[in-house]
């Protein structure tokens, strides 16, 4: 049995997959957790701090945006360590890696797992599954596995006060296929909506975009992040990717769902049936949405925006 092998070019992600790829241990993959950084020797001694040896790689010319590059790399890494699991983050770039090192290695995969548990003689992976409307305990059956773990599933690892060992190794020869001409960051308004305590949600309900200023001042006023449903960021474009809530956006557990005009179809709903209150304004008083819901407020959400306001302004 060798490693578990973590990597994820997001230092916070990186840490989490840490705790993941130690559940992964525990379960009976691997015997030794092992972290993979690269081109990024501050994220090396970051990781290492918590205990695990950490691979630090120099890729000349490996860009992170490099996808197909990045798993050329990663999968010389696994054959010389000897992975026994490679453990990914299931964000955009972590899926398309994740497909693309399992198809190099020969590997079986899975993405979007939410937790570990032991199946028979088998490690389990626990992931939704029927678009959400159920969760299901999934094995690989080949002898590598490349497995994402959805961000937020564990927590980051601690720092302890033995660190692990920061070892370099260089890879040369590998062809890069994508050219980076220009690196921007992300927009302003760009938020984690996953660690709010409370949230204000926008569906199709929130019929004209002119309400959303008012929408903004009650969550200013509640102490809330805005999220939203799918089709408001996607097909609206009223607010960005980063806010959508469910199956192809983030799973959220504030203490406070205030859900404004969402139908409450499973795939939204999945994100967001671990809040701990959940109070769902709909003018359709048979929308699913108010079945998950604790407190249901049947009505216009034109009329129900100012009387909000005026009762918590
Ligand atoms: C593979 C796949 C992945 C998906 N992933 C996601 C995802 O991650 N997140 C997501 O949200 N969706 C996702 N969807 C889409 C999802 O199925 C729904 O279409 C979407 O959630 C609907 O958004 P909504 O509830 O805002 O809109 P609608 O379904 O249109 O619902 C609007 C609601 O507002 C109410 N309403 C209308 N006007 C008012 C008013 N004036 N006052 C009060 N109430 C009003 C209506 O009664 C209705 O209940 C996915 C779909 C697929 C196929």
């Amino acid at each position: 049995m060798a490693g578990t092998l973590v990597y994820s070019q997001k230092t916070e992600l990186a840490l989490e997959l840490i705790e993941a790829a130690r559940a992964l241990c525990r379960a009976g993959l691997g015997n030794e957790v092992k972290a993979i950084s690269i081109n990024n020797r501050a994220q090396a001694e970051e990781l290492a701090s918590r205990g695990v040896n950490v691979w630090s790689i120099k890729g000349e010319g490996v860009a992170i945006a490099d996808t197909a590059a990045l798993a050329s790399v990663i999968a010389q890494v696994a054959k010389e360590l000897e992975g026994d699991a490679i453990v990914l983050s299931s964000d955009r770039r972590g899926k398309e890696l994740a497909g693309r090192l399992a198809a190099k290695l020969d590997a079986g995969c899975l993405t979007d797992v939410k937790a570990v548990e032991t199946a028979g003689q088998e490690v389990g992976l626990v992931r939704n599954a029927l678009g959400g409307a159920t969760v299901a305990v999934q094995t690989i059956t080949s002898s590598l596995k490349v497995v994402a773990f959805a961000p937020g599933a564990f927590p980051c690892a601690e720092k302890v006060s033995d660190s692990g060992i920061v070892n370099e190794l260089e890879i040369t020869g590998t062809k890069a296929t994508v050219r980076m001409i220009e690196t921007r960051p992300k927009d302003a308004e760009s938020t984690d909506i996953r660690k709010a305590k409370t949230l204000v949600v926008v569906g199709q309900g929130v019929e004209d975009k002119e309400d959303l200023p008012l929408v903004e001042e009650l969550a200013s006023v509640l102490g809330a992040e805005i999220g939203c449903s799918k089709p408001v960021a996607t097909d609206k474009k009223w607010l960005s990717e980063d806010r959508v809530i469910g199956l192809s956006g983030k799973t959220c557990q504030p203490e406070l769902a205030l859900i404004l005009g969402v139908s409450g179809q499973v795939q939204f709903t999945v994100g967001i049936r671990e809040a701990k209150v959940i109070v769902s304004v709909n003018k359709d008083e048979n929308a699913y949405m108010n079945q998950m819901a604790d407190y249901v407020l049947v009505t216009d959400i034109k009329k129900a925006l100012p009387e909000f306001l005026q009762a918590l302004r």
